[in-house]
């Protein structure tokens, strides 16, 4: 393929195999903008050919049992955390991430998926009921699903990746994957170990290319009885429509307008620098991050100026800079939509405290056509505005002030999402009282973005249909059944 000389050239895994593919996608370094990696831009007749591997697969994985399959996931584990260097290099490479953020935290959750699933799949319980006066025992048994089709996003690659195919595959189906287009390499990179981890031909196939193209055949296809997706709302709904008139189960984690909610006893030398990750972390690319930030009226003034403060230090650099606090955004498209809403601020009147438009950005010669952006504070600006209602998903957050609990929650609750928020405060009483109001489906008091895996994780509102974590993912990956046994 002409030009493709010195670019990393990926291939779909399907049975087992490594398969080209007849045409590819171009896929950029964020830091340059230049292109490096050539994406197979898959279709119909790829998946046609996965669900046929998959299909195959499904009764000789579906019928090991739950420790052979906890097994296979735990090596998988293993290989992942021996190439964890290498993996967390592809991802900040693929994805603009800093490296150390690849190193601490997308990776090691990469592992961490499988060996959570390995264990939880060992310890779940099923129901059992007695009728003896009809001398009937009731019980239920749950069966996997099938073929699973999975669909996640760019914003963080193999974690989100992984945090499907690892409760699929343990609770016994098959699946095929499908990453963004965007952020392809280290799904790649992972199906190179699966042979050696012990997982059959088949059992986990990847079919890399577009939403449109290969992602529309993956939802629509009648023997894919269940969908996995992570992403925006808007796709949300192309699959629900395309999935529809084959009855298909739904998971949708989708996107959040998360809120801080800082009262006047708050530990500001706790909450500033969690609430300065929590807005920038991975460049604010992460469906959990903070974008509106509630202050009460009587530490307003002074929240602002540490903040901004605490933000200015939030360094953006090279991704491989250990310095380095964020890194490049994932695509020009997306950066210049991010950039659009600080100008729509602007228009508004609002106040850009700093980043975009305010602070200058330095950086090496071959980044400089790289998707960078500073963090960006906004005050001064109205609940109605686009700012403050639509998910921006960038380095950009807004500061308001707030008088009384009332308003806050009120205020709070008053967008389309319902995914995450954030209280701080020392009064405890408080503390459980707002989080029971808020609408949203994760609240982390005094801290942001500790997991608990076994519990439900996902949103309400236009933030998604569904939970996964310990029991939930189990739940969606298999169905359930009721037996009478009449003795
Ligand atoms: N909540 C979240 O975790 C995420 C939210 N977003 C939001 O979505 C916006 C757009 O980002 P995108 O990457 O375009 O998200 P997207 O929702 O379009 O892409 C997510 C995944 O869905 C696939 N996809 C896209 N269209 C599809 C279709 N018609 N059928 C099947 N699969 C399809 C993509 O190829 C990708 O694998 C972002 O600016 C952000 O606001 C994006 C990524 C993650
Ligand atoms: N779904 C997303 C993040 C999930 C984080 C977690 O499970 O810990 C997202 O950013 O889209």
């Amino acid at each position: 393929m002409a030009g493709t000389k010195d670019l990393l050239m990926l291939e779909n895994f399907i049975g087992g195999q490594f398969l080209p593919c007849h045409s590819y996608i171009d896929s950029y370094d964020p830091s340059t903008g230049e292109v490096y990696c050539k994406v197979p831009n898959s279709g119909k007749d790829e998946v046609e050919v996965a669900v046929e591997a998959a299909r195959g697969a499904f009764p000789g994985w579906s019928s090991q049992s739950p420790e052979k399959r906890a097994q296979v996931l735990n090596r998988l584990a293993d290989l992942l955390e021996q190439s964890l260097e290498e993996l967390a290099q592809a991802e900040s490479k693929d994805q603009g991430k800093t490296l150390t953020l690849a190193r601490t935290m997308d990776i090691p959750r990469s592992v961490q998926n499988f060996r959570f699933f390995a264990s939880s799949i060992l310890h779940h319980t099923t129901e059992c009921t007695h009728m003896d006066h009809l001398g009937c025992l009731h019980y239920t048994l749950r069966t996997p699903v099938g073929i699973a089709g999975l669909i996640s996003p760019w914003n963080l690659p193999l974690y989100l990746l992984t945090w499907k195919i690892a409760p699929a595959i343990a609770a016994g189906n098959t699946v095929i994957a499908k990453p963004s287009e965007l952020t392809s390499v280290t799904a790649w990179m992972l199906c190179k170990l699966l042979d050696k981890a012990g997982v059959p031909p088949g059992v986990v196939n990847i079919v890399f290319g577009t939403g449109p193209r290969v992602g529309e055949a993956l939802v629509s296809h009648p023997e894919v009885p269940l969908i996995s997706f992570t992403g925006s709302q808007p796709t949300a709904e192309r699959i629900t429509q395309l999935s529809a008139p084959h009855c298909k189960k739904l998971s949708l984690e989708l996107g959040g307008k998360n809120p801080a909610i800082i009262f006047e006893d708050a530990n500001l030398e706790e909450c500033i620098p969690a609430t300065v990750r929590s807005s920038f972390a991975n460049q604010g690319e992460i469906c959990l991050c903070t974008s509106r930030i509630f202050v009460q009226k009587s530490i307003y003034c002074e929240f602002l100026k540490r903040f901004v403060e605490a933000t200015r230090k939030w360094k953006v650099g090279i991704p491989s800079d250990p310095s380095a606090s964020m890194g490049a955004l994932i695509s020009k498209p997306h950066l210049e939509k991010v950039r659009s809403y600080v100008k729509k601020a602007r228009a508004e009147g609002a106040q850009i405290l700093c980043g975009e438009g305010v602070d200058m950005l330095s950086l090496p010669p071959k980044n400089q056509a790289g998707y960078f952006m500073l963090p960006t504070v906004i005050t001064d600006i109205k609940d109605e505005s686009c700012c403050m209602k639509e998910e921006i998903f960038g380095p950009v957050t807004c500061v308001v002030p707030f008088e009384s609990e009332e308003e806050v929650i009120k205020r709070a609750n008053s967008v389309e999402y319902g995914l995450a928020a954030t209280v701080w405060s020392s009064n405890v009483g408080r503390i459980h009282r707002v989080a029971k109001k808020l609408q949203s489906g994760l609240i982390w008091t005094n801290c942001w973005l500790i997991r608990e895996l076994n519990l439900p994780f996902g949103g309400m509102k236009h933030s998604g249909i569904g939970r996964e974590g310990a029991k939930d993912s189990y739940d969606f990956f298999t169905e359930i059944k009721t037996i009478t046994v009449k003795h």
